[in-house]
Order: C-alpha cells, then structure tokens, then sequence
C-alpha cells in the first residue's frame, strides 16, 4: 500500500508535538510539510518548538521548514492534521477544504456543522460515511475530489463517550449522564498554557467553553443521520440531558472523568452485563487492522484505586480508555470512573486513526 503524505498545522503545539510523535516511523504516513504561525515559519522545526514531550523529538522532523500555513503549502499532501489555536483555525482550515485538501481537525470551530462528521474513531467511525457519500456524489458527477473537514471531538468528550456508545448500542438510549471531569494541564496547550503558580497545590474549578462543549459534542456523537446519509442529527435535549462540571488538575497528561447515566429502557441491565459489553468491545477499526487501533479499546479495571492518570493513560499506547469502579448509582442507574489520553485518543491520536480509516477506505 502506497504510504500518504502528511501535513500537520499547529505543528509546535501540544496536540502538534504529539502528531508528530506519532507520525514518525508511521507506516502509512510520511511528514510532507509542518505549518505554525509567523514566528515559527521560515525555521527548522527544531529551532522552531520548544519540545515538551516525554519522549525525544523524532531526528526525521527536526530539519523540516516550519511553513505558514497556507494551502499551496500543503497542496502536495493527501491527508492535512490540524492543531491549530482555534482562534486561526477557521479561516485557515476552510480555505484548505477550498482548496480540495481533507482535513482532519482538533479545533473546535467547524465541530457543530451539520454536515461535518464529530469523529472519535474508537466510538462512531460510521459518521465517516457521510464523507463518503460527498465523494461519490461529486464522483458520479464527474467532478474531482472535494475537499473536507472532519473534526475530532473535545479531548473530555471522546473519553466520556467511548465507554457510553457501546453500552448504548447495546441497552439502548441514555435518558441522563452527568459527568464531572479532573483534566490534565496538557489539554490548556502551551501557548502560554496553565502557569504553574496557578496549578501547583490547586484544583481551578472552570475551563472556559468546556462544560457546553461537551454537553453538545455528546449529542452530535450519540446522534443519528438523516435519510439521505448527509447531515447529522445530534440528540435533543428531551432525548438526553448531559451535565458537565469541568476542573484543572496538576496532571502532565491523561483526564479523568467521574460518570453517572441512566438507560431510558427499564428494566436496566446489571452492573456485570454492562462490564461484559465494554469488556468485549472491539472497535471497527481493530477489524479494519488500521495500524494504530487499540487491541482493547476499552479497559475495565476491577482494581478499587484505579485508573489512575501515571499508571492507566499508556494503555494500548493511549488509544485504550480506562474504566474503573463501574457500580449501581443510588440518583442514576449506574456511576464509573473514565480516564483518557487528552492528547492521544482525545486529539492527535484520534485523527491518525481516523485518517487510517480513510487510507483503508480508500477516501484519501
Ligand atoms: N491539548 C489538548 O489536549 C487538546 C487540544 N485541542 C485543540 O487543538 C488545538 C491545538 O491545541 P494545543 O496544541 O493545545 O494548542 P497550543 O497553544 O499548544 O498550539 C497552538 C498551535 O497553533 C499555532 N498558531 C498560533 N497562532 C497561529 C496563527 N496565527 N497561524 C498559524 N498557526 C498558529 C501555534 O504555532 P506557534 O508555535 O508558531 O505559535 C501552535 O503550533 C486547539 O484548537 C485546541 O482547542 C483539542 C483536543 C485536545
Ligand atoms: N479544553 C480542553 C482541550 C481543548 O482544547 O479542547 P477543545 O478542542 O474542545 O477546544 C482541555 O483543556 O483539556
């Protein structure tokens, strides 16, 4: 299979770092061109980022030139990931998907279109098809390829619903959830990210936007599609009420989550058939083979103390989701504890996957 070139945006951000982690030595992917802002662009990415991950800046990107980030940039690369700021993010990916590219992004900007799929590729890859669908429209119409945008969900919200979709596939809907999160620092970014006056010996309770992201990107996620396959159909508020509490923890990676839901189907099932069902949870990009899926996407650990962010956030190299002390809940039906990578299956990890998913449908 013929390996697709890459192009990451936000290169030297804190989702940025990771996707060049994780595309170094990636067997279906190879790194074309890196973009950031002004005062990056121009330098060798080495000289451009200051390097805050764990593991050493890979030697294969250190000499490429940091570029602005403008689509004739990146007009040779099949597949763009962006990790942009936000506050850029809009102009810059829609002028990308004007210009033909496919895009896979963190931002939230283009999140809540109707007819942009809100992918967390463990849960919902079928909102995929919808991608799908426009291809082969402007196929038959003898156009070439559009571009596209597919977005990846807040960081939070991937990890509250991965282990919900598969219990509602299973036991149907959810009627309420309600979830109170402990987020790493690496979800703040690093430019200029949480200062460590306000994080050390602290808890900040408010991450501005958060909590109303997450209550939406849920419903959009557990949503449908309409009949014709090209707009989604996000849960309403009678369907399902999502409450989010959102909080900054001294954590270097990996959020947590305290999760409490009840089924709208009674009578609802037991505390075992719902560890049996995330116990045999296998995602369809496992059965695609996409090189990245986790062999577990989720982990049910019967520890009492666990997960914990230092000792559960590697699993399946942060493309496993962590659930712990799955019990019957006196308000709801049941409470769980969820921790997942926030820069791994909540961001960049997530669009490798789903461009792995793309490659292996042939969409890119
Ligand atoms: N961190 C996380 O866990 C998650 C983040 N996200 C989202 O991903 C995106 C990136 O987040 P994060 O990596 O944390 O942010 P950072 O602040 O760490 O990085 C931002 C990136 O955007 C670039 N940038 C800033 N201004 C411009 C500009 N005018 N033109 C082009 N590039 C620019 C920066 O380049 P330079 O270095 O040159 O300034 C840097 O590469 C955000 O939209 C965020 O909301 C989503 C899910 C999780
Ligand atoms: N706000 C998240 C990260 C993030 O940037 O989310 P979003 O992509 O939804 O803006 C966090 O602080 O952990």
């Amino acid at each position: 299979m013929s390996v697709k070139k890459a192009g990451v945006l936000g290169a030297t951000g804190s989702v940025g770092q990771r996707f060049i982690l994780l595309l170094a030595n990636h067997p279906d992917f190879e790194i074309a061109a890196l973009g950031a802002s002004s005062r990056s662009a121009g330098k060798k990415y080495i000289d451009a980022v200051t390097w805050k991950q764990t593991e050493l800046l890979p030697e294969i990107a250190e000499d490429i030139i940091v570029s602005e980030c403008t689509a004739e940039n990146f007009a040779d690369c099949d597949i763009v990931f962006s990790g942009l700021d936000a506050d850029y993010a809009g102009s810059i990916e829609k002028a990308f998907v004007e210009a033909g590219l496919a895009v896979v992004s963190n931002a939230k900007n283009y999140r809540r279109e109707v007819d942009v799929p809100l992918v967390v590729p463990i849960v919902n890859p079928e909102h995929l098809l919808v991608i799908e669908k426009k291809i082969e429209i402007a196929k038959a119409a003898g156009e070439k390829k559009p571009g596209f945008i597919i977005c990846i969900s807040n960081c939070s919200t991937a990890g509250l619903v991965a282990p919900l979709k598969p219990l509602v596939d299973s036991f149907g809907p959810l009627d309420a959830l309600t979830t109170t999160t402990l987020q790493a620092i690496s979800g703040a970014g690093f430019s200029p990210g949480v200062s460590g006056i306000d994080v050390l010996d602290n808890i900040v309770p408010y991450i501005g936007g958060e909590e109303d992201k997450m209550e939406w990107e849920t419903k959009k996620i557990l949503g449908g599609v309409n009949a014709e396959g090209t707009e989604f159909k996000p849960l309403t508020d009678d369907e399902l009420k999502v409450s989010a509490q959102c909080n900054r923890v001294a954590v270097s990676d990996g959020h947590t989550e305290c999760i409490s839901f009840r089924f709208a189907k009674r009578p609802a099932p037991s505390v075992e058939e719902v560890k049996q069902v995330l116990r045999d949870y296998v995602c369809d990009a496992s059965k695609l083979g996409c090189h990245s899926a986790p062999k577990q996407a989720i982990h049910v650990l019967e520890a009492q103390d666990r997960p914990q962010p230092r000792l559960d956030r590697n699993r399946d190299r942060g493309y496993g989701v962590s659930v712990g002390r799955i019990r019957a809940d006196p308000v709801l039906d049941f409470k769980m504890v969820v921790l997942s990578h926030n820069t791994i299956i909540g961001a960049a990890g997530s669009g490798i996957l789903i461009a792995e998913i793309l490659k292996s449908k042939n969409m890119i």
